[in-house]
């Protein structure tokens, strides 16, 4: 039985940087408005909001978006503070706490490979310059019990049972018996593989989210000549911008959801949907390791396997797998399988909350 976090709000300072696409302030966004659900205040310090315009256009009660460099606020010092994916808050923000201080926390990537066990609830205690004398504790999000957890809100499974899947569907031009699939990628290479398993299938929809996985989509089309007709048209809709809240539900209504980096990868197995993750790439190639340990911990079928190895570059493009209604059903069972195990699982605010209360 999940242990009970403590019921005290807190004041949170959470810092965000954000590096590239859309993750750093999407999981920044989403931790900020999981707090203020459970009554506490946040401030928000992100160096370019800009993507809250249409990621949360009506902002929450109880989070209050800063730069990133606004002064500290002595009459109003945090009692938590977040600096998220290695962000390091400025100098006199970190001397400053280290005179009123509060627990300091690194809330890393999300990742499911052995290491995150290791090194959850680590210290790192500053021993020289900002902010010397503070102790930084890295908080690791993962899958299993003995780290962080992952992000679920409150009203998640309430909001999931109200979801009408038909009108959803009604209202964005999805017919009702098509087979529906969300598209958020990046340049992946067997796309052009994938587009062509979507023309064939006469029932199945691609719903194209804007940005990169437009631009993947238009590009090879052009390439081929494949100015979509009046029925290819239908075949591809090519969606706005929509808030973190709306793209939860276009990845309720779909029936397969091709997701990529990490806060859609969370949303799409709370939708319990089959999924395939087009994971972040790194030069290194050190997200194949990543890649293999989230299969290993979904006990992912072959198929799925498969399709991932080409969807991520880790196998030839001509091996992604031929999708069909049997095999989306094992797909199915599996990422149910996954969520029924998570939700078992405490939250990461409660996580984070039970640690703060700790460290306090
Ligand atoms: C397409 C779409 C996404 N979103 C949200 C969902 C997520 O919160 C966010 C997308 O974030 P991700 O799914 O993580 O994918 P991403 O590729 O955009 O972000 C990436 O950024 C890199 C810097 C990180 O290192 C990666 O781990 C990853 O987070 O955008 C919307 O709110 N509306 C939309 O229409």
């Amino acid at each position: 039985m999940p242990a009970t976090p403590p019921a005290t709000p807190l004041r949170w300072d959470i810092f965000c940087q954000v590096i590239d696409n859309f993750g750093d302030i999407g999981v920044c966004w989403r931790l900020a408005a999981n707090l203020a659900q459970r009554g506490c205040t946040v401030r928000l310090r992100v160096d370019d909001a800009s993507a809250l315009a249409w990621m949360a256009p009506d902002g929450l009660d109880g989070v209050q978006v800063l730069p990133y460099d606004a002064p500290w606020d002595a009459s109003h010092p945090p009692q938590a503070v977040v600096e998220a994916f290695g962000c390091a808050a400025p100098a006199p923000y970190l001397d400053a706490l280290a005179r009123q201080p509060a627990p300091l926390l690194n809330l890393e990537y999300l990742s499911a490979e052995d290491y995150v066990l290791r090194c959850h609830r680590l210290p790192s205690p500053i021993l020289h310059g900002p902010g010397q004398g503070l102790t930084r504790w890295f908080f690791y999000p993962g899958f299993t019990a003995g780290t962080g957890g992952l992000l679920r809100e409150p009203d998640l499974l309430p909001r999931q049972a109200l979801f009408d899947r038909q009108a959803w569907r009604q209202q964005h031009g999805v017919r009702a018996d098509a087979v529906a699939i969300s598209l958020f990628c990046y340049e992946p290479a067997a796309l052009p593989h994938w587009l062509q398993q979507c023309t064939a299938h006469a029932d199945w929809q691609l719903l194209v989210t804007p940005g990169r996985a437009t631009a993947a989509v238009q590009k090879n089309m052009n390439e081929k000549g494949l100015n979509p007709l009046p029925a290819k048209r239908e075949k591809l809709l090519f969606l706005k911008s929509c808030s973190q809240t709306d793209f939860d539900a276009l990845l309720w209504a779909c029936d397969l959801n091709l997701v990529r980096g990490e806060d859609s990868l969370v949303r799409a197995l709370w939708a319990g949907q089959p999924l395939v993750w087009h994971i972040y790439p790194q030069d290194d190639n050190a997200h194949h390791a990543k890649l293999q340990a989230f299969l290993d911990w979904l006990h992912a079928p072959a198929s799925l396997r498969d399709f991932h190895y080409a969807w991520n570059g880790m196998a030839d493009a001509q091996t992604l797998p031929q999708v069909d209604g049997p095999m989306l059903a094992q797909w199915r069972d599996c990422i149910q399988a996954a969520r029924t195990r998570l939700l078992a699982q405490n939250s990461l605010i409660d996580q984070l909350q039970m640690f703060i209360s700790e460290k306090s």
